[in-house]
């Protein structure tokens, strides 16, 4: 195994950039660079040199013993003074030594993966943790960092694998007398186990929101006002406007945060009955988007008029344009009148239901649980039609563990045998 190391921090002018040091020979090139081995997780302060002796910087330097590290390797930090050429100097002198090479892409979280210091899972909620610009964002991706769905895959699992242990107990038993009925606990346990995986399905598109973020259309008839308020929302002129019917024709979007939540905020075509060919493909596109998206703000033009589009569930039916509130739901891009309580209900609408989300995140999870979730269906049918389709409810079940296997990147059926192995011990 190679010795890896990276700048840990972002490239450029820092106060402290960290260079990260992991494999068989981190300690050796420590000792190389500061002169001696600093006690394990303990920061030390000492002078970095060549191996010829010119010093490159003074810094702190932290050091992990094997198995107690992010990367499971033995592995250094070197905090070094930010600047571009101390850097270079340190990974200069690093890659100078024999067996040091410099890290790929994702390597030091891949050898985590390998040394199992992190899960699948885990891993994926590490790049979003990285990636995280909004509150709630931050949050998902620490939740799914932290194991969460490792756990959850653990429990089903457990469920799963007794569940087969039981069944495979009477499939032992076969040509004598089984001694108890185990269909009940087994369906009982697929039954409850199932419930939890619809769940975490459920609240995976939401989670999948909160990665991605919330689309909000605007939508309404022409001249509503619809991209003055985009503009306004923005902070910035992201569309234009004009008091020419039609002005908009494309689908604007502007991602920002919205209380924490990452929205992409859909300026529309305003939606009228049209000759104009482009218009029209505009107003297509309108439909349909502002149909998608999460939510919509659904502008009228007056206070007499109908909605240009079918209300849905949490949606805001505003009047527009309306600058000193004569109306009560109403709304101004040009005063503001009206937008902190627009965007009040927004984010309160979008944070009821992202705190359904799930820690299923990503397209992967759900085919791994929708996976599982077939899988423990046909075996319940197979518990159902009796005893002599044993064997086939084993296999289902053991599909269905395997398919949570792969929810979490650990794919060893090794497992259901010692757990049969433990039950039969007990059982006989
Ligand atoms: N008084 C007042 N005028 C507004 C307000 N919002 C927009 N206007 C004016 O109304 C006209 C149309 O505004 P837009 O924002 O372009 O309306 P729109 O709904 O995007 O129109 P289309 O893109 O053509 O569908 C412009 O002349 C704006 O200056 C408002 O809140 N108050
Ligand atoms: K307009
Ligand atoms: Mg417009």
């Amino acid at each position: 195994m190679d010795t890896i190391y990276a700048l840990a921090s972002a490239r450029g002018k820092a106060g402290v950039a960290v260079v990260r040091i992991s494999g068989p020979l981190a300690f050796s090139a420590v000792e190389t660079l500061a002169g001696d081995v600093p006690a394990p997780r303990r920061t030390a302060l000492r002078a970095l040199r060549t191996a010829d002796g010119v010093m490159l910087d003074e810094a702190l330097v932290i050091c992990f013993e094997k198995g107690a590290s992010f990367t499971g390797e033995q592995s250094a930090e070197l905090q070094l003074h930010g600047s571009v050429a101390i850097v270079n100097a340190v990974l200069h002198a690093l890659s100078d030594m024999d067996g040091l090479r410099l890290a790929e892409a994702g390597e030091f979280t891949r050898r985590a993966l390998e040394n199992e210091r992190l899960d699948l899972a885990q891993v994926e909620g590490l790049a979003d943790l990285i990636e995280a610009e909004t509150e709630a964002q931050r949050r998902q991706a620490l939740k799914v960092f932290s194991g969460a769905l490792g756990e959850k895959a653990e429990r089903w699992r457990a469920a799963l694998l007794r569940s087969a242990a039981l069944i495979e107990a009477t499939i032992d038993f076969a040509d004598e007398e089984v001694p108890v009925d185990v269909s009940p606990e087994v369906l009982e346990l697929i039954a409850t186990t199932m419930l939890e995986l619809e769940s975490e399905i459920a609240g995976s598109k939401m989670a999948e929101r909160i990665r991605d973020g919330f689309e909000v259309a605007i939508v309404g008839p022409p001249n509503a006002g619809k991209s003055t308020l985009l503009n306004a929302l923005a902070g910035r002129e992201a569309a234009i406007t004009s008091e020419i019917a039609g002005t908009t024709r494309d689908v604007i979007e502007v991602r920002m945060e919205l209380k924490g939540l990452p929205v992409t905020l859909l300026d529309t075509a305003g939606l009228r009955e049209t000759e104009d060919v482009v218009e029209a493909i505009g107003i297509d596109r309108a439909r349909s988007r502002a149909t998608q998206a999460d939510l919509r703000v659904i502008l009228l033009s007056d206070a007499g008029s109908v909605p240009e589009i079918e209300a849905q569930e949490g949606d805001l039916v505003l009047i527009g344009k309306d600058d000193i509130g004569q109306f009560e739901h109403s709304v101004s891009g040009k005063t503001g009148q009206g937008i902190d309580a627009m965007v009040a209900h927004i984010s309160s609408t979008l944070a009821s239901r992202a705190s359904a989300a799930s820690s299923a995140i990503r397209e992967r999870h759900r085919v791994a649980i929708r996976d599982a979730l077939r899988s423990m269906e046909s075996a319940r049918n197979e518990v159902l039609l009796g005893a002599d389709r044993s064997e086939l409810a084993a296999e289902e079940l053991r599909r269905a563990v395997y398919a949570l296997n792969c929810l979490v990147g650990r794919i060893d059926v090794e497992n259901i045998l010692g757990e049969i192995f433990s039950s039969f011990c007990i059982g006989k």
